[in-house]
């Protein structure tokens, strides 16, 4: 049995204040580590104070993005050193603002998965499909193209160890959430791209977020899917209250 795993990423968004008020909401409130993980993944300035603040409680703090060198000429860039010793446990990479936005390429992204594990950190990676690729029937090869590039290099265990986000570009922030259904059919094809490409093993343990538009009133019925392993939030994850239900409804499936 997998373990539910709910990210909330809150993108640019809060304050230092909000963050913080934030925090001491949700950090006794969230549920056992043992039932499910729960992860609020901020902006860079807020995790050092976010980390020290949630120290002893079952609430980890994770980052948006880092670089894949370890140090350098990289001005406005992050390492996974720096990371690592602020004590960041997870980091999102590759999410799709990334890869349009900022022009990150698969390459880029495999070469962060690399360094995520080189650190002790663990890479939430995510993979969608645009409206135009879905609409011409292009997402369940879209997504493996980028689901073995991620992957591409990694031992056996580090694969099993990777947590997958499927965030069709089409349902983020667009109010517009994939039915449960066409959430879990890409699920499973990731699943089965890991076994395939990986091993049984792999696929069985790695877990796979749906992302796009999940709130409390429809995470009940997608964590309830066959292949979804939890939920990467972005808007409704901005109130504790709202972050509190997503999580608590992760550890009942
Ligand atoms: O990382 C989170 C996703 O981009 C989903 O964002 P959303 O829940 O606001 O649609």
């Amino acid at each position: 049995m997998r373990k539910q795993v709910i990210a909330g990423n809150w993108k640019m968004n809060k304050t230092h204040r909000e963050a913080e008020d934030f925090i001491q909401t949700a950090k006794n409130e969230v549920p056992s580590a043992e039932q499910v993980e729960s992860i609020v993944v901020a902006p860079f300035p807020f995790l050092q104070k976010l980390v020290e603040e949630t120290e002893g409680t079952s609430l980890k703090i994770g980052a948006q993005n880092m670089h894949f060198e370890e140090n350098g000429a990289f001005t406005g860039e992050v390492s996974p050193v720096m990371l690592k010793e602020l004590g960041v446990s997870h980091v999102v990479l590759g999410h799709s603002e990334r890869r349009e936005i900022f022009k990150e390429t698969d390459e880029e992204v495999n070469k962060k998965v690399h360094a995520a594990f080189k650190h002790g950190l663990t890479p939430i990676i995510c993979v969608g499909e645009s409206l135009e690729q879905r609409e011409a029937n292009e997402t369940m090869d879209v997504v493996e193209g980028q689901v073995k590039k991620a992957l591409e290099g990694l031992t056996n265990e580090q694969c099993a160890e990777t947590i997958i986000a499927y965030e069709p570009i089409w349902a983020i922030g667009t109010g517009r959430t994939a039915t449960s259904e066409q959430a879990n059919e890409v699920c499973t094809h990731i699943r089965k791209v890991v076994s395939d490409y990986v091993n049984a093993d792999a696929a069985d343990a790695v877990r796979i977020q749906y992302g796009g538009s999940v709130k409390p009133a429809n995470v009940d019925e997608l964590l309830s899917q066959s292949d979804i392993d939890g939920a990467l939030v972005g808007g409704a994850s901005l109130e504790a209250d709202s972050f509190l239900k997503l999580v608590e409804a992760g550890k009942h499936e």
